[in-house]
């Protein structure tokens, strides 16, 4: 990320699971735009490794269908002729230790591999192993782990356990693709590069902080593993945390993987627990039932695709979470996440304090806040929300809340790189910093762990909420109850 240079150094990729859905939808479409935009060394390799009996060709035709699906514009046939000539599969079933002597013979030792593991969390040890017992575990080599990482304390350390076995954590790229997002590293320069920001973030000015992703989608035919994860794991344990972690560390030393990592873990082990205790004052979570999302009708989560049971799975929470430190004590930040809410929209609001003394008060018993709103996606930019007078001769203390708007589309006219590119380039550069250390995925998981025990020990259903709306009428009352309310999407 911080380096200037365009092209990754020379290296080939791996990717275990193919055709998988992952593969077909994200990586192959980003790899393809790191292609068009001149970011892959001539000489890479893009191999597939699945069960299926396919050759060259037929890899081709998968990933030219799903480069015809999931890309936005058609496929320019000198890029195709490019990166198809790139591409190559492997049979292989990765609990057939022995065979991965064979998959050795088609990498090119010269140079570093990179082993993306776009297959279930409990192959990972599998593949470690069978990496390690051809020696494919050289130092010069990466492998990359895509989340949920496990499904609670205990199964992520499993996880992490194996892969330590034979990767060093030098080696190990964890994906948390909202931190390849554009937005989301503009965090950084936000808080860090404008002494503006810099000199105001803490208890001292900021009152709260909202942090929304909300989908219009629902789980996509996805039921099988949605279920048994459930907005909780699926969003908040990752995406979630990791913006909070970016909106609450402490300046860092400097932009280099460690210095952030070890911020981001600092607030992550203040987090203050939710357990029986508070868990109904702290959290709410929810189910939708069917409705209309832009005017078309839904289905309710138990009658999607695949859905065959009962089910008490959360399609969306709320959480008022508390920063047990000096710089946030008394802060709350304010989480919510769900599927099939009436937009796709995600973004980060802070509201500052109110002056210490209302000098307008013969026209408002109370001034509003300022609020800088950080637009995550869409329409990616930042507001601020600040108060002037309005002109005239009329009233000389009538006020106006106005904003200063950027949108990224207007300021900088150049392509937005999908998380995903962005994430493969780091691999490929060897850079961490996009990347989620062990620690925080185990602090993480600690303290959600706490939250998915106290839900299961009070054996009650999630809140129904129905499609197109912003979620249980509980998760309004967890934020008025402090006398504050939910950023309104325009
Ligand atoms: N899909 C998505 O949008 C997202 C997925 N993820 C994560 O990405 C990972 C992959 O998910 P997804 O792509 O949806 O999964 P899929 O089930 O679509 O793909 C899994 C792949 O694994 C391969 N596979 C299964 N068993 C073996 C085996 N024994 N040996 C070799 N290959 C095998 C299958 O290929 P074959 O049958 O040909 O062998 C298949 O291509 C998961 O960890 C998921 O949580 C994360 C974020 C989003
Ligand atoms: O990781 C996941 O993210 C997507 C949402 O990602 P976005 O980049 O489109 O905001 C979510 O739909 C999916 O359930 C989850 O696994």
């Amino acid at each position: 990320m911080f380096e200037e240079n365009a092209l990754a150094p020379s290296c080939d990729l791996v990717i275990f699971g193919a055709k998988g859905d992952l593969t077909r939808r994200k990586l192959l479409p980003s790899l393809y735009q790191l292609e068009k935009y001149g970011y892959l060394p001539p000489e890479t390799k893009i191999l597939g490794v699945g069960r299926a009996d396919w050759d060259k060709a037929a890899y081709e035709e998968i990933a030219r269908e799903a480069l015809t699906t999931f890309m936005k514009d058609p496929i320019d046939e000198a890029i195709w002729k490019k990166f198809s000539a790139r591409l190559d599969f492997h049979k292989l079933d990765v609990n057939d230790t022995p065979a991965f002597n064979e998959l050795k013979k088609e990498i090119d030792e010269t140079r570093p591999t990179i082993f993306y593991f776009a297959m279930h969390p409990g192959t990972f040890g599998t593949i470690c192993h069978g990496l390690a017992a051809s020696g494919m575990n050289v130092a010069k080599n990466r492998i990359v782990m895509e989340k949920p990482l496990g499904t609670d304390l205990l199964s992520s350390q499993e996880i992490n356990n194996a892969v330590a076995e034979y990767f060093d954590e030098s080696q190990v790229y964890r994906i948390d693709h909202y931190l390849g997002k554009e937005t989301v590293l503009n965090l950084l320069a936000l808080r860090f590069a404008n002494s503006f920001f810099a000199s105001r973030w803490d208890r001292t000015s900021i009152d709260h902080v909202q942090i929304t992703i909300a989908e219009d989608v629902g789980i996509e035919g996805r039921w099988g593993y949605f279920d048994q994860a459930g907005q909780m794991r699926d969003m908040l344990q990752n995406h979630l945390l990791q913006i909070l972690t970016m909106i609450a560390m402490s300046p860092p030393a400097n932009l280099k993987d460690e210095s952030i990592r070890s911020e981001k873990i600092k607030v992550l082990k203040a987090l203050r627990p939710i357990d029986k205790s508070n868990i109904r004052e702290k959290a709410v979570r929810g189910q939708y039932s069917a409705g209309f999302i832009k005017g078309n009708k839904v289905p309710g989560y138990l009658q999607e695709e695949g859905a065959n049971k009962e089910s008490n799975t959360e399609t969306f929470v709320a959480i008022r979470v508390d920063i047990d430190n000096w710089r946030w004590a008394g802060v709350p930040f304010y989480l919510r996440t769900g599927k099939r809410l009436p937009a796709k929209t995600s973004e980060v609001v802070v509201y500052f304090k109110r002056p210490a003394l209302n000098l307008f008060e013969s026209s408002y018993t109370e001034l509003p806040q300022n609020k800088l709103t950080i637009r995550l996606q869409p329409d990616e930019g930042v507001d601020i929300e600040i108060l002037n007078k309005v002109p005239g001769l009329e009233n000389n203390h009538k006020l106006q809340t106005t904003k200063l708007d950027l949108s990224f589309n207007e300021a900088f006219r150049q392509h937005i790189a999908d998380a995903y590119e962005r994430l493969l380039l780091e691999v490929m550069r060897g850079n961490q910093v996009l990347f989620v250390h062990r620690d925080e995925i185990e602090a993480a998981w600690k303290w959600v762990d706490s939250i998915i025990n106290a839900w299961a020990s009070e054996h009650e259903a999630p809140k129904p909420y129905q499609a197109g709306t912003w979620g249980p009428v509980a998760s309004v009352a967890l934020i008025t109850k402090d006398g504050r309310s939910w950023n309104e999407f325009e």
